[in-house]
């Protein structure tokens, strides 16, 4: 590729940047492993041109595949400065279900272990008058084992809490695929005997599912479950820069919310994902089942108050960052990479946050009118947090957005940034403080 990148054609983005679409008198060259209107257009607004993968591109939009396949030793493929791409090569340190949980149970200990105030435990009283250890700052993901290794583990923790309800979700599946609860352990000892005869020739990670701790007091409104999608955009893991998109949303169930064993296997009541509930009799076209992250928050203020909704955005905003922080010392960080994860959060009735899991490539492809506007407006805002200020794709910069190209990004954190020190250190106070009056 040229090394000079002086003639320039130059365009105004969305946020008001100036930028380029050319390098080096050339048109900027893009390609995407998806047909997704949003995606395609978005470039093509800026004034760029797509190409195919083996061509020479600038910027790719690539599924987890094909990105995995770029970074392996065996390609021999050497991204250039003006190359990047939208995975990090082992995402799956946080995006996989199992692995997740693995990173976020190695990252408390190892915070336990220096006696660092974060990985502190605290005695938690349960409704049945129980009383079990929890940690105090990072008890947010449900208890949850690897099946089939945690086994033995997971039964005795089934045994300390014979009432509670259990969500098995295969590692390798999305879309609610394979998803069941189970509130019996005879339940669960036959599904093991028909899948062992099912996965015995073939067992792979991929095959492994996790057993998570249903959370069955969720925040309903109307009646209905609900959880949050709420989309992250890492820049580098080390130092680690991360921001969040204002603009998430709410995803409902079709069906009221109900506890009774008789509709366990009803999915319409217990899974939130879309690709479940748009079968259902109910699912509503126009709007999707959904509701703006500002909506919920007009919607909690008026119910619960500002203070505790104040406190509830606290919260997942510190369970994003520590889940970042988890995989952020096993994740290479090679600097021609930054990714948008979609996290998936249940918020229960306390108003406690839950991660439930972190997706890779979260859908950009529209079910309602709104969806499209957001979807649209989340690709160019990413794109100019992504870029340095002139537009062109440079994986030597040092990924400091200006205010201006942040648009409706917010600072997560920003290891390299003082303010952003200052702002994750008051947000750790704050917490800090809560628990402490809590
Ligand atoms: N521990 C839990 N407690 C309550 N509900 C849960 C729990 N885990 C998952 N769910 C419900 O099940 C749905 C599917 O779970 P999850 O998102 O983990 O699976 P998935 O099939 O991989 O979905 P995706 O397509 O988003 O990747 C969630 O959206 C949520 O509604």
């Amino acid at each position: 590729m040229a090394s000079s990148y002086s003639k320039k054609t130059i365009l105004l983005t969305a946020y008001g940047r100036v930028t380029s679409s050319t390098v080096d008198g050339r048109k900027i060259n893009f390609c995407t492993d998806f047909d997704k209107s949003i995606v395609v257009n978005s470039f093509r607004r800026r004034g760029w041109n797509q190409v195919s993968p083996d061509e020479e591109w600038n910027i790719y939009w690539s599924n987890t595949v094909n990105c995995r396949n770029i970074f392996s030793i065996d390609n021999g493929y050497r991204l250039n400065d003006r190359q990047i791409i939208n995975h990090f090569p082992n995402h799956f340190e946080l995006v996989r279900k199992d692995l997740l949980v693995k990173n976020i149970k190695r990252y408390r200990k190892e915070l336990e272990k220096e006696c660092n105030p974060l990985g502190e435990k605290t005695e938690v009283k349960l409704p049945s008058g129980q009383a079990v250890t929890r940690y105090l700052h990072l008890d947010f993901i449900p208890i949850t084992y690897v099946l089939p290794s945690d086994y033995n583990i997971f039964v005795e923790e089934y045994r300390k809490f014979p009432q509670s309800t259990w969500i098995l979700k295969p590692c390798g599946k999305s879309q609610g695929a394979g998803i069941f609860l189970v509130n019996k352990l005879s339940k669960l000892k036959k599904w093991s005997r028909e899948s062992k005869k099912y996965l015995q020739h073939h067992l792979t990670s991929k095959d492994n599912y996790v057993i998570s701790r249903y959370i069955n007091n969720p925040l309903l409104i109307g009646g209905k479950k609900f959880d949050l999608r709420i989309y992250v955009l890492v820049a580098s893991f080390r130092p680690l820069k991360a921001y969040m998109y204002r603009e998430g949303f709410c995803r409902f169930c079709t069906m009221k919310y109900n506890t009774s064993v008789t509709e366990l296997d009803n999915m319409y009541i217990h899974l939130t994902n879309v690709s479940v509930q748009k079968h259902g009799d109910d699912y509503n076209s126009h709007h999707g089942g959904k509701l703006g992250m500002q909506n919920l928050k007009l919607y909690l203020e008026g119910t619960r108050g500002k203070n505790v909704t104040e406190r509830l955005f606290e919260e997942i905003q510190w369970l994003i960052v520590h889940s970042l922080k988890a995989v952020a010392s096993v994740m290479s960080n090679d600097r021609h990479c930054f990714e948008c994860y979609g996290y998936d959060i249940i918020i229960d009735d306390n108003l406690k946050p839950w991660l439930i899991e972190v997706n890779a490539s979260p859908s950009m492809s529209a079910t309602t009118v709104n969806d499209r506007i957001l979807k649209y407006k989340l690709v160019d805002n990413l794109l100019s947090v992504v870029l340095p200020p002139d537009g062109i794709p440079d994986a030597r910069w040092n990924k400091t957005p200006t205010e201006e190209a942040l648009g409706d990004f917010e600072i997560l954190i920003d290891e390299d940034s003082m303010y952003a020190r200052e702002l994750e250190l008051a947000r750790r106070e704050s917490k800090c403080s809560r628990m402490k009056t809590c």
